[in-house]
């Protein structure tokens, strides 16, 4: 017999060493499962009674064996093709803020028209994530994300190619239906394929890949902005590249084997379980999916629509509240505003060029990228729910560094020194502001001024040019060639020495943040719903995180003009404060879990999922015996022996 087949065929006394074992902690992603919790006292006793170095080895040997028998190479393709609707959401709503630069210009663009093509998208993906619960169920995730692919390409065409604006607004519109529908179906559908101990981590990275769409429509839009004519047609066109691989893709990936068996096609079930487990035994998988769908039958009780199954059954009712609070919480700590608003950060700092502040942006789209790499990397590790907690708990204070930067900076605004006469006698706002801060707040207004080294001489408030906000209506910051000579046009912002601390706020927001805030809510949501509710239950999220998005962005300026950036700021921390005490209250861990088994989390009081804590020290372990698994707990002994 080979080495490794001795590896592999573990016998009995093995097990039953490893079994003396099941009780100490373990941190290396063995899979685990639901037996009641032993006392701490108990756990540590039997450690202690039963450790050796040669079970040790042996469990460390088995679990590898296991964990490359439960992880074909198969399912990270699976994930990587389907992560391909991550990146272009990600891509999607990133390159438009570059792409705008362009287009105003090119197509005069309206305040309106402006507003109408960036919200267009989101609004779309908010309505278009709803109905794909409906689309998921009856048609399967598969048929769903060869759908989305097919909107993002056509939508990428029609953005190429729109010989104007209506055109264009069709095409974005047509852009955020494949969004919605790609938010809410990619998680589940990898969620579904994955063994537990991997699910965490292969849904995780499909925000990485929301992530990196960022980051590269950001290397995108500096690369393009060079070119002055048309350059937007290559920004909005290029993800029809990503869109064409996945749907190629999806025409020989399989259906998700949980849909179906839902649905009773249960042979095809089978091959698609043994294509994503390899060589693994894939029986007692198949037993429990189908026993659970049997049971959920059961208890979930009464006909109508599964929304209203939903709210009237307590699990699932509690489940959907955990899912859309954790996504509207995520929106409420004002990732997007901070992302938009990253360039003006960086002109605070003093960054003047418009070409270098776009690419420096890029910086910020990449640390996001990087940190959330940091989450696809702790997520099996400390579990989704200290991630998440430790996560909100450094957003809210970032938020809170960051309203301290832009208030220290608002108490050391520059005075309006000059004050111009308008050349068309119009009454202007403008011109009865004595600082900047008051007058940047103001968006019909912006702040003129020349600098010399590092000292402000004269300054002006002065209203913004109505066709582009890059210049002022008139006087010496309305054209580029009058702008020469250290003369400035700061729209949105003041000149301060005291950017260093907002650009702190901003680092630290996103190291915060990534890992864990911008992940969770998706991961959670592929995972605490019962495999009946579960398409709903995720449309329902996204659409929550699609509105809650478009909220925050569109009353952003608003928030600022009555409250100042700093009021704004600490709105924002205000509200992450309130999502650490309802996630502590509601969030139970779910990590490696069988999605079959985390309804039962859902069993209690909501709000008293924090008194458990998480899955410590209650764990089954999964060995591979002679080509089949067995599932261990403290009454299956038997099983073995
Ligand atoms: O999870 C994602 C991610 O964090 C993105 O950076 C953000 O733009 C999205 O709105 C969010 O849903």
């Amino acid at each position: 017999m080979s080495r490794k087949q001795l590896d592999h065929d573990y016998n009995l006394r093995s097990m039953s060493n490893l079994m003396g074992e099941r009780w100490k902690k373990v941190n290396d992603g063995g899979e685990r499962s639901l037996i009641k919790a032993p006392s701490s006292a108990s756990i540590s006793s039997q450690a202690a009674s039963t450790s050796s170095t040669s079970t040790g080895d042996l469990e460390r040997a088995a679990r590898k064996q296991f964990q490359q028998d439960v992880t074909p190479g198969f399912v990270y393709v699976l994930a990587v093709f389907s992560a391909l609707g991550g990146f272009l959401f990600g891509y999607d709503t990133g390159v438009i803020s570059g792409a705008m630069l362009l287009l105003k210009r090119e197509l005069e663009l309206s305040a309106l028209w402006q507003e109408l093509l960036i919200s267009s998208t989101v609004a779309a993906a908010a309505l278009s994530a709803l109905l794909g619960g409906f689309l998921n169920g009856l048609f399967g995730r598969r048929v769903c994300i060869l759908l989305a692919s097919f909107f993002f390409t056509v939508g990428g065409i029609v953005l190429s190619a729109a010989p104007g604006k209506e055109v264009l607004l069709a095409g974005r519109i047509i852009v955020g239906v494949g969004l919605g529908i790609a938010s809410m179906t990619v998680p589940v559908y990898i969620a579904e394929a994955s063994p537990p101990h991997l699910r965490g981590q292969l849904v995780t990275v499909n925000t990485l890949f929301i992530t990196g769409g960022q980051f590269t429509a950001s290397l995108i839009d500096g690369a393009f902005s060079y070119l002055q004519r048309d350059g937007w047609r290559y920004m909005l066109g290029l993800s029809v590249l990503p869109a064409v691989l996945q749907f190629m893709g999806f025409l020989f990936l399989p259906e998700s084997p949980r849909w179906l068996i839902q649905r009773g096609l249960t042979q095809k079930a089978r091959r698609v379980l043994s294509q994503i487990r390899g060589n693994q035994n894939i029986d007692e998988e198949y037993d429990s999916i189908k026993n659970s769908i049997e049971e959920e039958e059961k208890d979930s009780g009464g006909d109508g629509p599964v929304i209203w199954r939903m709210l009237t059954y307590p699990p699932t009712r509690r489940a959907l509240l955990v899912g859309c609070g954790l996504q509207m919480f995520q929106q409420l700590s004002g990732i997007n505003t901070v992302m938009y608003y990253s360039a003006t950060i960086l002109q605070m700092s003093g960054v003047r060029d418009d070409r270098l502040a776009i690419w420096l942006a890029g910086l910020t789209t990449l640390t996001n990228f990087l940190f959330t790499l940091l989450g696809v990397w702790l997520v099996e590790r400390v579990g989704r729910r200290k991630l998440t907690l430790g996560s909100i708990i450094g957003t809210c204070l970032s938020l809170s560094l960051l309203a301290v930067g832009f208030l220290i900076s608002a108490q050391h605004t520059p005075p309006v020194t000059f004050h111009p006469l308008d050349p068309a006698m119009a009454n202007s706002t403008c011109s009865k502001y004595q600082l900047c801060e008051p007058c940047m707040l103001d968006p019909g207004c912006g702040f003129c001024y020349s600098e010399n080294s590092s000292a402000l001489l004269t300054s002006s408030c002065v209203p913004v040019n109505k066709a582009s906000t890059e210049h002022a209506a008139w006087g010496r910051c309305s054209n580029s060639t009058l702008m020469r000579d250290h003369t400035y046009w700061a729209y949105n912002y003041c000149p301060t020495s005291y950017s260093w601390l907002v650009l702190l706020g901003l680092m630290f927001y996103l190291a915060a943040f990534a890992p864990g805030m911008g992940p969770m809510p998706w991961t959670i949501n592929s995972e605490i719903y019962p495999l009946w509710a579960r398409s709903t239950g995720n449309a329902c999220a996204a659409g929550v995180n699609w509105t809650f998005n478009i909220l925050v962005s569109l009353t952003f300026l608003h928030l600022a003009q009555y409250f100042t950036y700093y009021g704004a700021f600490f709105l924002y921390s205000s509200l992450a404060l309130l999502g650490f005490v309802f996630i502590y209250g509601c969030l139970p861990e779910t990590k490696a879990r069988r999605l079959e088994e985390i309804e039962a989390l859902f069993e209690n009081q909501l709000c008293s999922c924090g008194a458990s804590d998480s899955d410590e020290g209650r764990q089954v372990e999964y060995i591979r015996v002679k080509g089949s698994n067995y599932h261990l707990s403290d009454n299956d002994a038997s099983d073995v022996d």
